[in-house]
């Protein structure tokens, strides 16, 4: 009997130029995420994982200018979210019908050049954030906001959702959330997006399945159901009881382990002191003491640490986002780390097919139905 890798792990399915996670450090091309999350602007880092090096000035503001002009979608695009934003639908859901109904209005949608997909990268990246914003403001029967020329991709992400230009603070801290969330090896969407496109598929059908991984609560679906917890728990003296039953009941804790980092998550760190600060200035410091004691009792009885999801999700509740916004959010920021492993996938592909151990059963005959 062959050995079965489960859930992959451990498997090397293809190289990258990417990203790395090598002694628990995750690095962007290289350039460790600290060093980027401290200094850069997420429309360079963009531009690294999509180049493999930083832009200079120039490059830098002609991304600019193309992702400004690409952020105005068709008015058919706004139009077909009122078919489903009024029906409760979960905005994952809805982007992710987005992301593929973008396709249609891609005027070389057929052309698959390197070229063209680099393009298409650029303009999947600046539509991205208008869908995620306007799908909400369109099912709160709010007119859409469209973006402003001077503000940077985060800034206009949250002045696209909620009609006011955002404060310095909260612009700086949702850059680095957008960095620190754009690309991370072979996590399961990336991967998703890397079999897709391994069959000579568009780029659309990437990103579609790709959102389709995401939204599932063991990854990037976490950070919603860390909001779901913390919102049960209510008040820090409720904390041990709420895990520790969990525990007891063999249930995950969202926003806790990884496949990959054994000793923590080199992201979660920039956003528990995010998530320290921004719940102080809001008023709501006692979410950031439940998630707190929820991470020592996890440690004590788990050994486990939290993960990219645990913090983001009380930074994103304290700027005031729905919490059904948060893996929508996160989609917004990984659509880079996915186009540039789709392109990479492009420059350098064979056809993901893997085997699987036949464990079913054998040597039956055809019975007719009356038989069965
Ligand atoms: C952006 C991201 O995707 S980050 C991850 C976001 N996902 C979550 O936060 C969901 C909660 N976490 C998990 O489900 C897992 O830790 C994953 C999916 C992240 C990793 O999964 P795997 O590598 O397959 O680990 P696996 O699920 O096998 O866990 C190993 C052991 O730790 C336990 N464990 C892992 N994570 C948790 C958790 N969050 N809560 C409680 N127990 C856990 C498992 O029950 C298992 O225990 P067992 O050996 O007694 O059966
Ligand atoms: O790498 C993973 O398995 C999940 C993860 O942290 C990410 O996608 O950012």
């Amino acid at each position: 009997m062959a050995q079965v890798a489960k859930g992959l792990e451990g498997i090397i399915a293809s190289e990258t130029e990417i990203s790395s996670i090598i002694d628990n450090q995750l690095t962007y091309a290289g350039y460790e995420i600290d060093d980027l999350t401290e200094n850069a602007l997420f429309e360079e880092v963009m531009f690294l994982l999509w180049n493999l090096r930083l832009p200079n000035k120039a490059e830098l503001e002609e991304l600019d200018g193309k992702l400004f002009d690409y952020m105005t979608l068709n008015p058919r695009m706004y139009s077909h979210f009122e078919d489903y934003a009024t029906d409760k639908i979960h905005p994952m859901t809805g982007l992710r019908t987005s992301l593929s109904y973008l396709a249609h209005f891609d005027p070389k949608a057929e052309v698959f050049d390197e070229e063209s997909n680099y393009e298409r990268a650029i303009r999947i990246q600046a539509k991205i954030a208008s869908l995620v914003a306007s799908f909400s403001r369109v099912r709160q029967g709010k007119q859409v906001v469209k973006p402003k020329k001077e503000l940077t991709y985060a800034a206009n992400f949250l002045y696209m959702l909620r009609g006011e230009i955002p404060t310095d603070v909260e612009v700086e801290g949702f850059n680095k959330a957008l960095i620190l969330h754009a690309d991370h090896e072979f996590n399961a969407s990336t991967f998703t997006a890397r079999v897709a496109v391994s069959t000579l598929s568009d780029m659309y059908s990437g990103v579609t399945a790709a959102a389709g991984a995401l939204k599932g609560p063991l990854h990037g679906g976490a950070n919603e159901q860390v909001m779901k917890m913390l919102t049960e728990i209510g008040t820090v003296d409720k904390t041990d009881d709420y895990i520790k039953e969990k525990i007891a009941n063999k249930e995950k804790i969202m926003g806790f382990g990884h496949r990959v980092y054994k000793n923590g998550d080199p992201r979660a760190k920039y956003l528990k002191e995010m998530s320290r600060r921004i719940t102080d200035e809001s008023g709501q410091k006692e979410l950031f003491e439940i998630s707190l004691r929820i991470a020592e009792i996890m440690k004590e009885e788990k050994g486990l640490l939290p993960n990219v999801d645990f913090y983001s999700a009380t930074v994103y509740h304290s700027m005031g986002i729905d919490h059904d916004l948060f893996t929508p959010i996160f989609a917004v920021s990984r659509m880079s780390g996915w186009t540039a492993h789709i392109l990479e996938q492009y420059r350098t592909n064979r056809i993901m097919r893997p085997r699987a151990e036949y464990t079913g059963a054998r040597d039956r005959k055809y019975e007719a139905i009356e038989k069965r």
